[in-house]
């Protein structure tokens, strides 16, 4: 089924005579259910919260984006927008000469809604993801042990870095330091909120309720294939477009092992996470009724056995340590855990290799791929002060 990219401009109508919608974008947000299979999107803000799955997706919206030819909103330089300050328009590189709007912006940032708005149409859809808080925690705190200042405190104290941070992390979290965004509620603080509070009060339900207007779709890493499934539905995209490999995983051995103390010790400090995918993960599952479960099954099969036999026909074997990666297909390492990789398998032909090398390409690679592709020239080093 060939996809026809549209603009879904703003004030379409809806057509009552027909039972069709082309409502645009604004008119479905906060909706149950969305009754969307006529429009055709465009333009789509994907926030990449950290450790959540969030470069699984990335990948998908990077072959989208060049398959049907759109153009990126990328960070002036490195490939994330001045991360951890909050997003501003300034961060964005230029459009390109031939373009006339951004269609699409996937990179790491801490959101600021209107500043994000100023950049991309207004007829843009707004997603994110957010992963299990107690795994997502542990996952930040690995890779991020030697960048996090607070995290980098316990490094020298003999003991489990985890179970020293966790018995006193007041101790190690200064509040002031931005630098300190992922040592607490890390993905409150991607979504721009303020992460320091130490409970959900007031304010919190209110900010709740804004995220829930300002995206159409929170995924959920846990139900990955499901939340493929409704971004299909909500984007108009085909099985093949959302074929995918899990990237930047761990070696089973590099993870901590979480008893329940532990998890209710991470629980208990990431109190917002905690309620805000809670919360999401209920308006999740009312998509999934809205959805019907058994139209998700037979999609969801759909889903996976094309999945199964894309893996099968492009990789050689499954997800190696970066020891056993070519360089071309080693994601970025940081000190202290393996990321894993995949190789491809020999022989492909070269049609088959374009496509397979785009399933297992590193963020970083693709990322500057794109960029090349788009602009012509390098991406620009970051100025030296
Ligand atoms: N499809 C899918 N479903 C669920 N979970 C997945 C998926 N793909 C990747 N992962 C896990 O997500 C972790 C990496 O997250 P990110 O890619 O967001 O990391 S990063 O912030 O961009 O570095 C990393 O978690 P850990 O292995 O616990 O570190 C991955 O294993």
């Amino acid at each position: 089924k060939p996809i026809t990219w549209k603009t879904a401009g703003k004030g379409h109508s809806t057509s009552r005579e027909t039972g069709q919608f082309e409502s645009d974008v604004e008119t479905q947000s906060g909706k149950d259910c969305s009754p969307n299979s006529q429009i055709r999107i465009r333009n789509i803000v994907f926030l990449k919260t950290h450790k959540t799955g969030s470069s699984t997706f990335q990948n998908i919206l990077f072959r989208l984006g060049e398959k049907r030819g759109l153009t990126f909103a990328f960070p002036v330089y490195t490939y994330q927008f001045a991360y951890p300050e909050k997003f501003a328009k300034g961060f964005v590189e230029d459009l390109p000469r031939e373009a006339t709007e951004f269609n699409i912006l996937c990179s790491h940032m801490r959101l600021d809604v209107l500043a994000v708005q100023e950049v991309m149409p207004g007829s843009t859809f707004y997603l994110t993801i957010l992963r299990d808080p107690v795994s997502t925690f542990e996952s930040v705190f690995t890779y991020y042990r030697t960048t996090v200042p607070a995290f980098e405190l316990v490094l020298n104290i003999s003991g489990n870095p985890l179970t020293t941070f966790l018995a006193a992390p007041h101790h190690y979290y200064d509040s002031r330091y931005i630098t300190n965004g992922l040592a607490k509620n890390p993905m409150t603080f991607d979504l721009g909120l303020n992460s320091t509070r130490e409970r959900v009060d007031e304010t919190w339900q209110k900010d709740l309720e804004k995220l829930e207007k300002d995206f159409h779709l929170v995924m959920i890493a846990e139900y990955f294939d499901e939340s493929l499934i409704l971004v299909k539905e909500l984007l108009n995209l085909d099985f093949e477009d959302l074929v995918y490999v899990r990237l930047n995983t761990r070696p089973q051995g590099s993870r901590v092992t979480i008893d329940r103390d532990k998890s209710q010790q991470i629980r208990t400090w990431n109190q917002l996470d905690v309620d805000l995918y809670e919360h999401f993960n209920r308006t999740f599952w009312k998509k999934i009724q809205c959805y019907g479960h058994t139209r998700m099954k037979k999609e969801l099969d759909v889903l996976e056995s094309l999945t199964r036999q894309t893996r099968k026909s492009c990789l050689d074997g499954g997800p190696v340590g970066p020891e056993k990666t070519s360089d071309n297909l080693r994601p970025w390492q940081p000190d202290t855990t393996k990321i894993l990789g995949y190789n491809l398998r020999r022989n492909l032909s070269s049609l088959e290799y374009e496509k397979c090398l785009r399933l297992v390409l590193p963020e970083l690679r693709f990322h500057t791929y794109l960029y090349q592709r788009q602009y012509g020239r390098d991406m620009k080093t970051l100025p030296l002060d």
